[in-house]
């Protein structure tokens, strides 16, 4: 593994040469409590009344039937250890509870399945267009996201949100719409955070250099994934953020001041 470190004082020059930026949400651009205390706990209280109004509609047919693959490969494997059953063969009311159950114990181990992560972002719409979920995001990423606008540089999110979620979340920031700061949205359907293939695909879509992409995330094992694929990286240490046990040797900031162009 090569570390790509760029010097923090090359951040605070202007001449810092990256030709896009790609940003994590949790635990970057907005604290991880959201996540944990609002978010979570929102899709928790929701789902059986969300499953019973979508169960047998048009619309939700394809993502029930991601989440009931996901749910039988969860169950194959390691990652189910614990897992609640889901007999694939009951139908109506108590598959439907089994795989609530099941849901929801994915969400207890914070697993970032795509479906299950789909249907979260289909419940926080309520949440959000109702005016009962709004979104803190850090003031210091709101006064860079408006700096690199004004310079012309893109900004991507990646996110285990979907995308949807993501656009969800910046829409309906504590500082309104930030969407227009936004120049794109990526979730685990490009590939796993984990992965460096992810980022390079990333790279490849939008036209940048990894090079020239500065990534910046609060986990160090995405971290070390954007840094094999090339990318720039910088890891953010935000309040209530998981702490980072390992050597790793990345740049650490805790406000976006020392990579805004601002
Ligand atoms: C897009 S808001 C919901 C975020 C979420 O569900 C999640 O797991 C965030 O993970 P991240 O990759 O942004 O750290
Ligand atoms: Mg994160």
């Amino acid at each position: 593994m090569y570390l790509s470190i760029v010097p923090l004082e090359v951040f605070l020059s202007e001449s810092f040469p990256y030709k896009g930026v790609l940003l994590d949400i949790e635990g970057t651009t907005t604290p991880v409590t959201f996540v944990y205390d609002v978010l979570f706990p929102y899709a928790r209280r929701a789902m059986q009344g969300y499953l019973e109004a979508h169960w047998d509609a048009p619309g939700f047919q394809e993502l029930k039937q991601q989440i009931l693959a996901n749910i039988a490969e969860i169950n194959a494997g390691a990652a189910g250890e614990g897992a609640p059953e889901v007999d694939a063969a009951a139908s109506g009311e108590a598959l439907r509870a089994a795989v609530m159950e099941h849901l929801k114990w994915q969400m207890s181990k914070d697993q970032k399945n795509s479906p299950l992560k789909a249907l979260q972002g289909r419940m926080w719409r309520a949440g959000y267009e109702d005016g009962e979920l709004n979104a803190p995001v850090y003031a210091d990423v709101v006064e860079a996201l408006s700096a690199w606008q004004a310079q012309g540089t893109p900004v991507y999110i990646y996110s285990s949100g979907s995308v949807p979620a993501q656009i969800l979340l910046f829409k309906y920031s504590e500082h309104g719409d930030l969407g227009g700061y936004l120049s794109g949205y990526f979730d685990t359907k490009t590939g796993p955070k984990k992965e460096a293939d992810s980022y390079t695909k990333i790279c490849e879509e939008v036209g940048v250099e990894p090079a020239a992409m500065l990534f910046v995330t609060d986990n160090i094992d995405e971290a070390k994934a954007a840094d094999r694929a090339g990318l720039k990286v910088a890891v953010a240490k935000r309040p209530g953020n998981a702490p980072i046990e390992v050597e790793h040797g990345f740049d650490v900031i805790e406000t976006f001041g020392p990579i805004s162009p601002a």
